[in-house]
């Protein structure tokens, strides 16, 4: 369960969110908004990246006292970049949540990611491949809360249509960030609801408000 209580993250002398307040148990929510409103922001606020005002728990734990970030499953970039290459990255995920790496070779097969590619390190992958992979990072370990920023943005048209299944089976509570409003329904099933939000100057705001 993730809920957020007053959250405000401000950077030097500007506010970037203010007064958000959330809970999900098992649902899915997309949240979309214009370009520089907050939500990779809000992403990294939730994966204990970044340090925010309020309160962010995660199954009833505060994410700011997680005592690492990889406690939290994320496709944000940044926070595999620790690795020297997507396969150490995995490793390491993998040894520290006791996990198994079968699981992330079957997903990048799924997505027909190149082997060669998982051996350079992220910043040497074209921008699809690196959100092909960093997907698969953060789904190997079946999580119960993930956070997923731009899933479809730089991926072609046949594997979009993988990534897509790989969220439907895959995501069951957590944030998905897009500009992709197709991705809603594409989402939806009859077993799931999705929830959509818009970051509207700062505020998170129930619906499409784009
Ligand atoms: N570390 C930082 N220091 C200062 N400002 C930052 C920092 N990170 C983000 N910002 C600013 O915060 C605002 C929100 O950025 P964020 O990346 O969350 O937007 P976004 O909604 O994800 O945008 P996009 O749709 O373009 O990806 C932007 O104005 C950005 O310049």
């Amino acid at each position: 369960m993730l809920e957020i209580k007053d959250l405000s993250i401000n950077f030097e002398d500007f506010t970037i969110l203010k007064n958000i307040n959330l809970k999900l148990e098992n649902q899915v929510c997309v949240i979309l908004g214009p370009n520089g409103s907050g939500k990779t922001t809000l992403l990294r606020a939730i994966s204990g990246i970044i340090p925010y005002k309020g309160s962010i728990k995660i199954n009833g734990k505060e994410v700011r006292s997680a005592k690492r970030i990889l406690e939290y499953s994320t496709n944000l970039q940044e926070v595999y970049t620790i690795g020297n290459s997507a396969w150490d990255t995995a490793k390491i995920i993998a040894e520290i949540k006791g996990g198994d790496l079968k699981e992330f070779t079957n997903i990048l097969s799924y997505l027909d990611v190149d082997r060669k590619v998982i051996h350079k390190p992220i910043y040497k992958m074209s921008t699809g491949q690196r959100s092909l992979v960093s997907l698969a990072l953060a789904l190997f370990m079946k999580p119960q809360i993930v956070t997923i920023d731009e899933p479809i943005e730089n991926v072609d048209v046949n594997r979009r249509d993988r990534v897509i299944s790989l969220l439907r089976e895959r995501v069951n509570e957590g944030l998905i960030v897009t500009h992709q409003k197709e991705l809603i329904k594409m989402l939806e099933n009859n077993k799931k609801e999705v929830i959509i939000y818009t970051i509207v100057n700062g505020e998170l705001v129930e619906g499409d408000k784009m």
